[in-house]
């Protein structure tokens, strides 16, 4: 298993073993012994499947309020995925700073996404299913977002034609969100 670093602290992408033979492949894709080994200890308690059936969709930018702050470990299954998370942890050095990479079906890569950050993706492909573990419960009164394409974080996405959901045309930006963050208490 292999995990990475990335610009934004905390933010790690997992590679598990893949063994590949005529039929296909296996892997292990999480193991809770190996992810603590590896510095990786969350207590994930929910397991979300979405399926996105056009290339271009863009789900997020998504978060939930403390105590209800959820961290996820994403992957996509089918097709591809540009993931991105904008880190809103006030007093962070890369406070307001977005990254994306690319997850697919292909490159079983996973994005662990700690509390703390919005997070989203768009999808590449038709027909792509994510996977993500989450270690806290799905609460729809701490359920929050900021605005896709907020020009402050300005998000380079791979797309110009998205396909939304009625509700993320509606975040505000993560400005206006500032109020809202309170990731120990509500
Ligand atoms: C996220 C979630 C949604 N739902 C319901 C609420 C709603 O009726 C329906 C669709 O919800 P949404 O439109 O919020 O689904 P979606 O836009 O796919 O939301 C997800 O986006 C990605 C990017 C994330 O990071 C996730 O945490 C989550 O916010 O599913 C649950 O019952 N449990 C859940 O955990």
């Amino acid at each position: 298993m292999q995990v990475t670093t990335t610009n934004l602290e905390d933010v790690k992408l997992i590679e598990t073993a893949v063994f590949g033979d005529h039929r296909g492949f296996f892997t292990e894709s999480y193991t809770k012994d190996k992810f603590i080994a590896a510095g990786i200890r969350h207590d994930f308690i929910q397991d979300n499947h979405s399926l996105s059936a056009e290339a271009g969709v863009i789900r997020g930018m998504h978060y939930q309020l403390g105590p209800k702050a959820q961290t996820k470990l994403v992957r996509c299954v089918t097709g591809a995925i540009y993931d991105v998370l904008v880190d809103m942890r006030k007093g962070s050095p890369t406070y307001g700073k977005w990254e994306g990479y690319i997850l697919s079906a292909y490159n079983h890569r996973q994005l662990l996404v700690p509390k703390g950050f919005a997070h989203g993706f768009c999808t590449l492909t038709p027909d792509v299913n994510v996977l993500y573990k989450v270690d806290e419960l799905y609460s729809p009164e701490h359920d929050r977002g900021i605005a896709y394409d907020d020009p402050a974080v300005a998000i380079d996405w791979p797309m110009t034609k998205v396909i939304l959901s009625e509700k993320d045309r509606h975040h505000p930006t993560l400005q206006e969100a500032e109020n809202n963050f309170v990731w120990g208490e509500i």
